[in-house]
């Protein structure tokens, strides 16, 4: 079983390269932003210590839930919380993907493990993936995308950018680069000629 990094900024088209693969071959599909979600729920492992952190901030719902517009305005503002939680939830979700791993491999099934996340390259994911792909879509297709679909503002936009790995960086650590800016039959026919 092959464990495959699949990453490139936000809006890329991830997602919908993962919901193919998931379509057309034998594998398991874990995503960071899911495995991270669910460890900064109530009672899982990373909540404390955000309540510690965060706790001069108003990102806490009435149930105590981390409420994900506020988080993320708070995020993607302030780098230095962003440092910091991420130091809280990424080698969870880390030590997460690799005992899934772990578990896929001692059950032998799959061909294929991909794990999602745009931030695999600032995690070292290179030092446990047997390989890692770059989904690419130039900055201005990306924006339109983020806008078009998810309503997302130009200074939200702007922000995450600039919170996320230049893409001479992703280039240089992956070792397949799929482009996305075209028709998603021609994302697919990328995919398929990598895998064979
Ligand atoms: C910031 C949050 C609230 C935004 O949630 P929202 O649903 O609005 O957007 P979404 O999750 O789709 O994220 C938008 C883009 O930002 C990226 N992103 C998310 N968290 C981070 C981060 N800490 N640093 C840089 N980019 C990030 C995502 O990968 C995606 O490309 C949410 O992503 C979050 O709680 N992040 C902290 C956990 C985390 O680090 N997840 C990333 C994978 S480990
Ligand atoms: N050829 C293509 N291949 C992949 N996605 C495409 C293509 N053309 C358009 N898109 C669109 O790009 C948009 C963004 O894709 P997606 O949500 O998969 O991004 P993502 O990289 O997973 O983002 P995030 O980092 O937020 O998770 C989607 O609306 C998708 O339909």
């Amino acid at each position: 079983m092959k464990f495959i990094g699949i990453t490139g900024g936000v809006g890329a088209g991830k997602s919908t390269v993962l919901a193919y693969l998931k379509e057309n071959y034998k594998c398991h599909i874990a995503l960071a932003d899911d495995l991270a979600k669910s460890l900064m729920e109530p009672g899982s492992i990373c909540y404390g210590a955000l309540v510690d952190l965060l706790s001069p901030y108003q990102v806490f719902d009435g149930a105590g839930r981390i409420e994900k517009e506020s988080m993320a305005r708070l995020l993607f503002s302030k780098e230095e919380v962003r440092a910091q939680v991420n130091a809280i939830v990424h080698p969870a979700v880390k030590e997460c993907v690799l005992a899934q791993v772990k578990e896929a491999r001692n059950q032998g099934r799959l061909d294929y493990f991909f794990f999602e996340a745009a931030l695999l390259l600032e995690d070292h994911y290179e030092e446990v993936c047997d390989e890692l792909w770059y989904i690419y879509a130039s900055e201005d297709e990306r924006r339109m995308r983020l806008k078009r679909d998810r309503g997302y503002t130009d200074e939200k936009i702007d922000q995450i950018f600039a919170s996320q790995m230049p893409e001479k960086a992703f280039r240089q650590a992956c070792a397949h680069v799929i482009d996305s800016s075209g028709s998603m039959e021609g994302t697919q026919a990328q995919v398929r000629q990598i895998l064979g």
